[in-house]
């Protein structure tokens, strides 16, 4: 069963086509004979010629968008390692269902599509918004075992890759990763520590809000997640390294990142938690990393530190540390501003305005 769903995972990632590099060029140029001194837009021309060299369209047409949000427990959450109780979880998926968290608000006002999946709650939800794909009832605690199995991490990203390619069906091109789970932040750190080598007390922060105290614990939780784990050797299989102290929801991101990339969709990814599983994404296929756009930097610690170790710049910093794909949602507006300066601007030529 593991071997199957891993070779799933390699046909996927076989379908990833190269960046088009001629195709960002040109928009690019395109660029250039708009009525602006070059390079004056900054990031907006950045991610245009980004957005070209993903579909290999001057401006593809991204008008159809969703945040996909994975919501798993975790099982680390016995250490006290959040500010907030594990219950908040499927309660937060219930306020998602019913359009009153701020990624819901941030989402209409966007035009986005929101998708709810339970990959890894522990209780059982029932509404008729959810969907459910429950891979396991919430991860064990990583301080003390792994958190997932293996063929349980594989299975999570199938799960990314299958609602990915539904959005897909119907219509979406364009993606947000967003998640809920408490005891996450916690999770991202270890990947991050694992993964790039910054150590826990740079790659642990506060997430929910906890005090100087419950952040000292959060690094040793950590540390010892790492050590049970015996994950300190360099050039971890990355899919190893998500089952042992990542989480479901964690997992089924990455396989949302992996699956809008073998379909020629971008996908932003949103804070801390989002950012792990990009980085994860990234170490399973470097494929990934030119469909990925970082929308902003969260007050989280690590989290510069992580974008910088993946690759990637993000558009804004807001000051958020909050998740639920709210920070990509909010770079959606920035995307499509691009995607309609590139359309609509006039040329130096069509405009008669004299090039310097
Ligand atoms: C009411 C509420 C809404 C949230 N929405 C996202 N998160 C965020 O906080 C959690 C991570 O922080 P930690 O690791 O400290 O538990 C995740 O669920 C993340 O999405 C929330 C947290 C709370 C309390
Ligand atoms: O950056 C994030 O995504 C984040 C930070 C703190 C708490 N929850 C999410």
């Amino acid at each position: 069963m593991e071997t199957q769903a891993y070779n799933h995972l390699l046909d996927v990632i076989q379908a990833i086509h190269p960046f088009d590099d001629e195709a960002a060029k040109l928009a690019l140029k395109h660029s250039d004979s708009l009525t602006k001194p070059p390079g004056s837009l900054g990031k907006l021309e950045a991610v245009a010629a980004q957005l070209a060299g993903i579909s290999g369209k001057l401006w593809p047409d991204l008008s159809r968008k969703a945040v996909i949000i994975m919501a798993g427990d975790h099982g680390v959450c016995e250490e006290g390692i959040s500010a907030f109780p594990q219950a908040v979880t499927p309660q937060m998926v219930v306020n998602f269902l019913n359009g009153g968290a701020a990624v819901n608000v941030l989402a209409r006002q966007a035009g986005a599509e929101v998708v709810c999946v339970d990959i890894g709650v522990i209780g059982h939800i029932e509404h008729e918004r959810l969907v459910s794909r429950k891979i396991v009832r919430g991860t064990a605690n990583m301080a003390k075992q792994a958190a997932m199995s293996r063929g349980d991490a594989l299975d999570a990203i199938l799960v990314g890759i299958e609602i990915v390619n539904e959005q897909i069906n119907r219509g979406s091109r364009l993606f947000a990763t967003g998640e809920m789970g408490i005891g996450n932040t916690t999770a991202s750190a270890a990947l991050t520590t694992v993964l790039t080598g910054l150590p826990p007390e740079e790659s642990v922060g506060r997430g929910t809000g906890i005090n100087e105290a419950g952040w000292m614990k959060k690094v040793e939780v950590v540390k010892r997640a790492i050590e049970v784990n015996g994950l300190h050797a360099a050039g971890a299989d990355p899919i190893d390294v998500l089952a042992k102290v990542g989480g479901a929801e964690i997992a089924g991101l990455v396989g949302v990142i992996i699956g809008a990339a073998a379909s020629g969709c971008p996908v932003v990814i949103d804070g801390y938690i989002s950012s792990a599983a990009a980085l994860v994404a990234s170490r399973i296929t470097e494929k990934t990393l030119p469909y990925m756009i970082a929308s902003h930097q969260s007050q989280e610690q690590g989290h510069a530190k992580l974008l910088d170790a993946i690759g990637l710049t993000p558009m804004i910093q807001l000051d958020m540390r909050l998740g639920e794909g709210t920070g990509a949602v909010l770079a959606f507006h920035f995307i499509d501003a691009a995607l309609l300066l590139m359309q609509e601007m006039a040329t130096f030529e069509s405009a008669g305005v004299t090039k310097g």
